[in-house]
């Protein structure tokens, strides 16, 4: 095994994804349950980010230096050489960071999550097979939902 499983405290702390696609749209999806300080850097952003008022658009390409401050990082650019670059430049400002193209290349990898209120199960493959982490948290949220741990 490679990836601990453990709960982060994103309370007020900046997080910054690299790319504006399909790919950062999902990692919003969940991220923004746990922080608002979400900063976007792309110079093409989908519009269903972009119509988040909270999230803090940069619309230009990275340059070194942009993860200045960031206490994580995401690099979920279609560029696979640029993604392993901000891998690199993260080791520098001591931020956690996630390579979306090249998971190996990072600290953490995402796991799916099954969320009923504060109470929240998180499905991991240690980054081997995706699609079996969401089969078991579909199957999971099946069982939860049907109300058998209920008491
Ligand atoms: C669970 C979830 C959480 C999230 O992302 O928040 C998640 N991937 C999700 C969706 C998804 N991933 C992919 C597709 C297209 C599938 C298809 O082909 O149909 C879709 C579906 C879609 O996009 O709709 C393909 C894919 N995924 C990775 C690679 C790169 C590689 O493996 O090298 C490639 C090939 C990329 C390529 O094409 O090059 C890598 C990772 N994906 C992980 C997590 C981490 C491992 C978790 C674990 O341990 O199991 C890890 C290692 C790193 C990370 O991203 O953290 C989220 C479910 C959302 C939900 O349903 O709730
Ligand atoms: N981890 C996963 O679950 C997973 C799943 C599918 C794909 N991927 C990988 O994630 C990456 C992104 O996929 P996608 O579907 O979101 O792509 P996409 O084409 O939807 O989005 C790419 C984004 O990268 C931005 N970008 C390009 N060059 C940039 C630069 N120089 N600086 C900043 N931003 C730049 C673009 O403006 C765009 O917003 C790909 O490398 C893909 O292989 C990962």
């Amino acid at each position: 095994m490679q990836y601990l499983p453990i709960g982060i405290n994103l309370a007020g702390k900046k997080v910054l994804i690299i790319g504006g696609g399909r790919v950062a749209l999902r990692k919003i999806e969940t991220l923004e349950l746990y922080t608002r300080e979400l900063w976007v850097l792309a110079p093409s952003i989908r519009d269903d980010i972009r119509n988040r008022s909270w999230i803090n658009l940069i619309e230009r390409e990275y340059q070194r230096g942009d993860l200045a401050g960031f206490f994580m990082v995401i690099a979920a650019t279609d560029n696979k050489a640029l993604n392993l670059a901000i891998a690199e430049d993260a080791r520098q400002c001591a931020c956690l960071v996630s390579v979306a193209s090249d998971p190996g290349a990072g600290d953490f990898i995402s796991p799916a999550i099954y969320f009923d209120g504060n109470m929240s199960v998180a499905v991991s493959s240690d980054g081997l097979d995706v699609k079996k982490s969401v089969r078991w948290r579909d199957k999971i949220s099946r069982i939860l939902s049907e109300g058998f741990l209920d008491n």
